[in-house]
């Protein structure tokens, strides 16, 4: 059993907030993503729960008890760092044992090895045992780091950026594993910090997205993508990144309209979202189009389009990012790379309303829609 109630929790480093009144709960053997940008205070809140910071107000229940009054070492968490300090002059079992001969748990030589056994097993490293740190690399030292925390079977498993330093092919390949061994293997509730928003998707059961110290949104992959909670969230997930553009809703013979470019008439509001925008008491939106919504034409078709100027073009291998300029606004676009767009080339754009995010203009919180989102539509350029 491995359920965590963060309750209220606050901390301040002097004139820094880094957490305020953050309440989270964790499900029991749930993989739980705190995702955030450096300094939102993520590795805070795990070093609350692991007992390293005191909180200056609130308490941490595991299971239904307070765990406020615990030393580090008393409290059943492990914590993965993305520093991942093996010992270098023990081998790799003796490292992945080490915890074991503890005076908390004070396993026998026959139990260790088991254990040892087990998680070697789990990792796939059995040809590494007798291997020396300095003889590993980099993804094989985190794997050994994952099995030191994993041979002590903690209730809740703290993991701070753990694959952070390896490469982007590696950390791809550790995030399918590490997906995999949560799956079958381990009972463990886990508390997995990043920056990285497609590993909080991959990975998480479900995320809490924390921004200066504050919880902005927990949900799970598919809520915080499909359906963000503010613009700060809807920024954080994806690339190139969401557009989002002040407007004005105009209403014109009883439909609604966004004032976008100066061409109000070329953005009605759709009939599900017109409701919950009748009642905003505030004419300034902010709206929100991810790069795949927005098509565009080279040639100027017939219809209800934009005209821009290509700005700039990244080709990415298989996609390409597009960046197109309409007045004095940049917008963002994902192209195929098979086609090669010229700078200051004239470019339509066409966006979708149906897939449109409605933001407050001042607090930034999501306005519309609200509700399931119908299937995802592919747009193709
Ligand atoms: N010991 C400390 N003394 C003073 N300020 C601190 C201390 N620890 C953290 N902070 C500040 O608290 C805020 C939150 O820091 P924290 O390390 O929790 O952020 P983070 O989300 O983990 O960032 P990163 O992704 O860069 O590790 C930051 O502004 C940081 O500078």
């Amino acid at each position: 059993m491995g359920e965590l109630w963060i309750r209220g929790v606050s901390k301040r480093f002097g004139r820094v907030l880094a957490l305020d009144e953050v309440d989270i709960r964790v499900n029991n053997q749930e993989f739980f993503v705190l995702f955030g940008p450096t300094g939102a205070g993520k590795t805070t809140l795990l070093n609350i729960v692991a007992g390293i910071h005191v909180p200056d107000q609130g308490q941490v229940y595991l299971n239904g008890r307070s765990i406020d009054h615990l030393e580090p070492n008393e409290r059943d968490v492990a914590m993965v760092f993305e520093n991942y300090a093996l010992y270098p002059h023990l081998n790799v079992f003796e490292n992945i044992a080490s915890p074991l001969f503890s005076p908390r748990y004070r396993k026998s030589n026959v139990e260790a090895k088991e254990e040892v056994l087990r998680v070697a097993r789990l990792l796939d490293i059995f040809s590494l045992l007798d291997r020396y740190p300095a003889e590993l690399s980099n993804g094989q030292r985190q794997r050994v780091a994952l099995g030191r925390a994993l041979v002590r079977r903690p209730e809740v498993f703290l993991m701070d950026e753990p694959l952070v330093h390896l490469d982007a092919k590696l950390r791809h390949q550790m995030r399918a594993e590490l997906k995999e061994i949560q799956n079958k293997s381990l009972d463990t509730t886990t508390i997995y910090v990043t920056h990285d928003y497609r590993e909080a998707l991959s990975l998480g059961d479900r995320i809490a997205v924390i921004n200066r110290g504050r919880i902005e949104q927990v949900g799970s992959p598919e809520e915080v993508y499909h359906r963000p909670a503010s613009e700060f969230v809807a920024r954080a997930f994806g690339d190139p990144e969401m557009n989002i553009l002040e407007a004005e809703l105009v209403e014109d013979a009883g439909r609604l309209h966004l004032n976008l470019f100066g061409k109000p008439g070329h953005f009605p509001v759709p009939d599900e979202v017109r409701k919950a925008m009748l009642k905003h008491s505030s004419s300034s939106v902010k709206v929100g189009f991810r790069p795949k919504h927005i098509r565009f034409y080279p040639e100027d078709p017939e219809g209800n389009h934009v005209a821009a100027r290509v700005y700039s073009f990244e080709p990415l291998g298989e996609t390409a990012v597009l960046i197109a300029e309409a007045g004095d606004r940049r917008i963002r676009l994902l192209a195929s790379s098979e086609h090669a767009w010229k700078i200051d080339q004239p470019v339509h754009l066409e966006f979708d309303m149906n897939r449109a995010l409605f933001f407050d203009a001042s607090s930034g919180k999501l306005l519309a829609p609200s509700g399931e989102r119908k299937e995802d539509v592919v747009w193709r350029n």
